[in-house]
Formats: structure tokens, sequence, C-alpha cells
């Protein structure tokens, strides 16, 4: 695949010229602290790294900072954890380093190189594998999180215009990404912004979308086991299994969303109730907005639901007609109709005031991980009760709650200038508004310093939409009634059988799936020391962590893994073959 310039012009990868003169790629190539050249071309041993801190926790690895010790540059690894050494390097790892290999865009994570750790266990040695890539300041829903940092709306544009173009590309190389959310957009204090984690990325091979036919029809099926549910589009919960690239798009919706909001715009608590808040929000499904809906193997349960109007544009009215028009877009519930990349980027909302700002006049802030949120959910808390105002999402019972935005009015929608020009940098850019976070502030050096000292916070402050617990973090949403037999879903509860997908009828989805809600993390069992998602430290990510990394343990690993053994997958009965052949979509 084409290295493709970035649209910012002269921005290097990551931002930063001088880490770009030398990657730790590039280095290791050459030689490593010791003098040795490394055995294989892309990797180098660990001992070429200086580990700083850790940055998150993923169900696949642990990812830290380090320094490397040949060129100086920082950068992250994230550690491949073999849950169980028998099935080898699972095969998620696999995928995601094959597909970063292939791709090279400004608004994608690179894969550096991969670094080797041997242990010596007992017997043979064991390697531990680090992927390495830039480090990148924040992701963006920890940026969210932190209470110091407020998006002006030409910061978000800058973002939004920069998920689109590595979506563009990504959709252009026939790639679906399939778990596009806000704790998988990393952002740099350069402004860069890259699209991260191809765990559940796959080739797709129908054809790429089209500049103005949506994301076209896909003629093969593919699991509808993917997308963390917060972010997951209304097709693959009624289980669509022919879907297509505006998949990918229906996320880049709820994130653009979430950046004006400052939280998850979808939170559902359980597949039926991610499907109802959709609904609530871009109204119920027929055979105009989304035709052939009422085919979907998932919509048994949702055809009692009653019939709601569309609330987009009052919920958010404060962000603006142009907003709104690029919103109902961007998460259209007829998947053919739903705005693909190329198109989205020709918008007038970015032709529109105030313009989008250019990566490198967005400000600083201090490091934003998903291991910083529990230390900027203590900050918030300490700070009394915000005003009345609505919130979008999920009250404490589960309800939607379509109040009163958190954030100003940006003002007027007047098109102006083309957007080729901004973005190729050859026109002089045009003066810039504040935004609608600080118009009232001044200007925009203001909204960097620290968080805001106690007293009332400003109206435009994100809060919970329920009220905070006594440890500082908010209370989990209730436990998720499960969709098919009503009775509420606890974590480790549902017979391992039916966690492990065994033989489901249907596919996922909020009705007439397999009799267990899709995101079930399947910790229970687990002895290798990984923290069970019950901890508290990721209370607001329960329906972020995405599904299929529940399965993701040593089920989905295992399973995976069984594609590629045929041996061992005959020795198992024809049921599970047919199961198997589903995951391997
Ligand atoms: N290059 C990077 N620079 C800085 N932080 C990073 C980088 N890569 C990952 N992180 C941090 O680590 C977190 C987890 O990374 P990633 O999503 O790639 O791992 P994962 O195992 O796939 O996680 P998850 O199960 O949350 O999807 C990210 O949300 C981010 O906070």
């Amino acid at each position: 695949m084409a290295s493709t310039p970035s649209r910012f012009g002269g921005q290097t990868l990551n931002g930063n010229p001088a880490a770009s003169k030398r990657t730790a790629g590039q280095a290791s190539l050459e030689v490593g602290p010791d003098g040795k050249k490394p055995r294989f071309h892309g990797c180098s041993k660990i001992s070429n790294y200086i580990m700083m801190s850790k940055l998150g926790e993923g169900t696949f690895g642990e990812v830290h900072k380090a320094e490397s010790r040949v060129t100086g540059q920082i950068v992250a690894m994230k550690k491949i954890l073999m849950h169980n050494e028998k099935d080898g390097f699972p095969i998620t790892a696999i995928r995601e380093i094959k597909l970063l290999k292939m791709l090279s865009h400004p608004n994608i994570l690179k894969l550096e190189e991969m670094a080797i750790e041997r242990t010596k266990g007992e017997g043979r040695k064991k390697a531990i594998m680090y992927m390495v890539t830039p480090y990148m300041d924040h992701d963006l829903s920890g940026l969210l999180e932190n209470p110091s940092v407020h998006f002006t709306e030409p910061q978000i544009k800058c973002y939004m215009i920069q998920l689109l173009e590595g979506v563009a590309y990504l959709h252009a190389s026939k790639i679906l990404h399939r778990d596009m959310k806000a704790a998988n957009l990393l952002i740099n204090n350069h402004g860069i912004l890259q699209i991260a984690d191809f765990g559940l990325a796959r080739p797709y091979d129908d054809p790429p979308p089209q500049g103005g036919k949506g994301g076209g029809e896909a003629t093969r099926d593919y699991t509808t086991l993917v997308v963390t549910r917060w972010y997951r589009p209304p097709e693959l919960l009624l289980t669509l299994r022919k879907y297509t690239s505006a998949i990918d798009m229906w996320g880049v919706g709820c994130v653009f969303g979430e950046m004006f909001k400052g939280r998850p715009i979808l939170q559902g608590s359980t597949d039926l109730n991610q499907i109802h808040l959709i609904f609530d929000l871009m109204g119920s499904p027929n055979e105009e907005n989304m035709p052939g809906w009422s085919t979907l193997l998932g919509c048994e349960g949702v055809k009692s639901f009653p019939q709601r109007k569309s609330t987009l544009s009052q919920t958010f009215r404060e962000q603006g007609p142009s907003f709104v028009s690029l919103l109902g877009e961007l998460l259209k519930l007829d998947w053919r109709k739903r705005v693909n990349a190329i198109d989205a980027l020709e918008h007038p909302y970015f032709k529109s005031s105030p313009l989008p700002a250019k990566p490198g006049e967005i400000p600083q802030f201090q490091e934003s991980h998903e291991l910083d949120r529990k230390k900027f959910r203590e900050q918030k808390a300490n700070l009394p009760p915000a005003p009345a105002g609505g919130t979008v999402g999920m009250g404490p019972d589960g309800d939607f709650i379509n109040g009163a935005s958190n954030s100003n009015h940006h003002g007027q929608y007047r098109p102006r200038g083309g957007l080729g020009g901004y973005l190729n940098d050859q026109q002089p850019y045009p003066p810039r508004h504040n935004g609608y976070e600080f118009r009232q502030h001044g200007p925009q050096r203001e909204f960097r310093g620290p968080p805001p000292p106690p007293g009332p916070p400003p109206s435009q402050s994100r809060r919970p939409a329920w009220p905070p617990e006594a440890n500082g973090l908010p209370p989990r949403p209730p436990p998720p009634i499960n969709p098919v037999w009503g009775g509420q879903v606890h974590r480790g509860s549902v017979p391992r059988d039916e966690i492990r997908g065994r033989p489901p009828p249907r596919e996922g989805g909020v009705a007439g799936g397999p009799r267990v809600d899709t995101y079930i993390p399947s910790y229970a069992n687990r002895d290798d020391g990984h923290r069970d998602r019950d901890d508290g430290r990721r209370g607001r990510e329960d329906g972020q962590r995405r599904d299929e990394r529940g399965d993701r343990g040593r089920q989905g690993e295992r399973r995976e893994q069984e594609h590629r053994d045929p041996g061992r997958r005959r020795s198992r009965s024809p049921e599970r073959d047919r199961n198997r052949e589903l995951y391997r979509r």
C-alpha cells in the first residue's frame, strides 16, 4: 500500500520533526547498544529500550512508555500477552501486526518494529513480544476525561478531518477497522490524531466505497461479534452479516458527538438497551429510513418498541444545524446511505465558521491515557456538583437522557472557502474563532492551564450522567438485563458454554441471538492474573470494551488458533466447526 502524504503539509508522522529523522525501526537495522546487528529485519531486543511507565492495559497486552537506547526516541510498547502458551502467538496480534505493516498514512499509528524479550523459563527460552509504535501523548477517551481539557470547535474539526482522512485511507485500502472508538484514537501534543488498535481489523472483500455512493453493499458474510457496544451500529446489533465499511462510519459519528458532549453519547447497558438508545436518538426504523430492517435476524425484540421520532437536532441543538447535518449523515440508520469518509470530508461543516484548526495550533495538554482516567475522575469528584444541565447517554435507570447539552453554541453556519485549500496548506490560514467552549473566556491559551480551582464549575464542564459514588468514580451502570431470557447478567455467572458461544442458533444481536449478551467478558475463570473488568478501574468502560474481547481471552484466541490448525479442528464436533467458521469472519 502506498504511503500517503499528510494533508497538513510538512507535518511528520508523529508531528515531531526531530523524532522522524531516525526512527526506532531504522536505528535497529543498524546496531543495538551492544554493537550487534539484529537477526531479523524489523526486530530488535528489548534491551534496546528503557521502560518508563505503564500507559494502558488492553485485553491483549499492557502498553508501556519507553525510550530507545539507540535513538533516544520515546515510544509505546504493547506487550503481546500469551494467554495460553500452547496456543502460540495470538492470531489477533498477527492480524494487527500484518495490517499495520501494510499501512502507511499520517493518521494511522505506525508499527516501528517488534522488540523481543527472551526469558529463561523451565526448559526452553520463552519469547515475549512487544509492538513498538511512536509514543502518543493521549488517547481521545483519556483526553476527554481530563478535567483541565476542553475542546474548541476548531480543534474538534481538526481531529475529525484527520480521523476521516485515516478512515478514508483504510477503506480505500479495503480494510475494515471494526473497533472505532475514542480509546483507540491516539493524539499527540503536535495535534496529530492517529487510528490505533487493529486487533479486530480485517481485509474487506467487497469494493471500497466511492464518492457519492455511501458505503455500498457487501456480498459476503462477516462476523457480527465486532465493535465495542457503545459504538456499534444498528445493523450489527440487528445482526446484519453482509455489512460494509459503513460500520466504521457509525463509530466515527459516535466519536464526533462524544467530542462535543465530553462523554460517549450512546451508553447502552445491554445490546437491547443500546438499540433502544439508538432509536431514541435517530428515530424508529421503518422501510424508508432503514429498508430491510424487519428482515434482519435480530429485529424480533425490537419490533415491540414504541414508535419514536428522531431527537438528534434537539439533543445537539447547541451545536448548530451544520453539525447536526453531518452527525445525521454519520448516524444514518440505513447503512447503504450512511455517508462514507470521502464524502464526509466534503461536508459544508468543515468549510463553515469556525474553521478547523491546524494540528500545530492546538494547545498542548497534560498526558492523558487509559491509566490516567482514575486520577481525572478523582479530580472531577472533588469539584462541587455541576449546575443543572443535560447530558447525553444513560441515566442511573438506564434511560436515555435527552437534556440540554453541556457545550456552548458555536455560532452560525456560514460556508466559507474550500476545504481543499485548507487541507493542502496552500492558502493562507483564515483567522480562527475561539470556538464554542471558550468564547467568553478569552484567548485559547487560557484553557491550557491546570484544573479549575474549587468553586462552581463552568456550565460547560462535563458531568457524569449519574451521581458519583463515594470512591469518586461514577457508579457502574445497572446490571444488564438479558434481552432474551430477561434475567440480570452477572459477569461470570453465565454458563461457560454460552460464553464460549456454543452453537448459538444465531449470532450476536439484540434478539434471536445466542442466549448471552454479547458483552460478557469471559474472565471469570482466568488464572493468568489478568484483571477482572469489574475492578472499578474501568468503571466507565463497560460498554467501551469490545465484546469480542471477552472472547479474546483464552477462548477467543483458542478459537482463532483453531482456524490455523485444521488438525485440531477436525478433532472437534461438526457443530463446533460450524461455529468456528463464524468466528473466522
Ligand atoms: N502509541 C501509543 N502511545 C501512547 N499510548 C498508547 C499507544 N498505544 C496504546 N496506548 C495506550 O494503551 C491503551 C491500550 O492500547 P490498545 O487499544 O492498542 O491495546 P488493546 O490491548 O488492543 O486494548 P483494548 O482492549 O483497550 O482495545 C490505549 O487506549 C492508549 O491509552
